[in-house]
């Protein structure tokens, strides 16, 4: 096996899917090393699953810097900027070679994008629907609203590049989960589907671009 890629990981709750990676990483399973997990909220989960796992962790709120600005759409948009140029100087600073949004409920700007490719660092997330469905947040609910309305009869979880404009990054990996008449119809038996999904494809996905990042360096 190469040398493990460096590898962030950002969230912003329960952690299930950092979880299911830390786990195939003790297992020796995916070859990464995770130098650090961060969180946009300080009561994410995730981050003492990343304690547990002895992970470097770091809490970045956005709200320090929206207290710096004016409550305008340009002191939001300011405040965003500058949260964001940190995040990038924060992550940097770890030299790592990918990040995988894992649950990171934040739309990042170019002050963030930029750095980070200039840096030449991947940027990954997994999203629960199909390219292009229901992007941002809140998609399982979408989507099952939209079963239970008839508009659908799948969806999906993917594993993306990300851009600019969210989730519409080049997919890396999907997987279609068709709905189930007669089953689904509750929405947490639903849910937990879909995350049991993610709980796969999430390791799989990752793989796949830990070993892209691999052949690249060993070119
Ligand atoms: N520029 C991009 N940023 C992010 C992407 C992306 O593809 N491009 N993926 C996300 C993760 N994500 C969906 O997969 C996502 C997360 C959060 C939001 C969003 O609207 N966030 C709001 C705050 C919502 C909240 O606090 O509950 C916001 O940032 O104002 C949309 C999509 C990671 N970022
Ligand atoms: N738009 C991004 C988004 O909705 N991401 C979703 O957040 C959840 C995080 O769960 P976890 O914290 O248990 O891994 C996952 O379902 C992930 O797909």
């Amino acid at each position: 096996m190469s040398i493990p890629i460096r590898a962030t990981v950002l969230i912003s709750g329960n952690g299930s899917n950092l979880q299911a990676v830390i786990d195939k990483v003790a297992a020796g399973q995916l070859n990464t090393t995770l130098v650090r997990v961060l969180s946009n909220r300080k009561d994410a989960f995730g981050l003492e699953r990343a304690r547990k796992a002895n992970i470097p962790t770091q809490y970045h709120n956005l709200v320090k810097y929206k207290k710096q600005h004016p409550a305008t759409p340009e002191g939001v948009q300011a405040a965003r900027e500058e949260y964001d140029a940190e995040l990038a100087r924060l992550i940097l600073a770890d030299s790592p070679e990918l990040v995988i949004c894992l649950g990171f409920m934040h739309v990042l700007s170019p002050r963030f994008l930029e750095p980070l490719e200039r840096a030449k660092v991947r940027i990954i997330n997994l999203h629960p629907a199909l390219p292009g469905a229901f992007n941002g947040v809140n998609a399982i609910e979408r989507a099952h609203a939209a079963w239970m309305e008839g508009k659908i009869d799948k969806t999906g979880v993917m594993i993306h590049d990300v851009i600019s404009e969210v989730d519409m990054g080049k997919p890396i990996l999907v997987r279609e989960i068709p709905f189930r008449k007669g089953l689904d119809e509750d929405i947490e038996v639903f849910e937990k589907r879909v995350h049991e999904t993610e709980w796969g494809i999430v390791i799989e996905g990752v793989d796949l671009v830990l070993k892209e990042l691999a052949a690249r360096k060993s070119a």
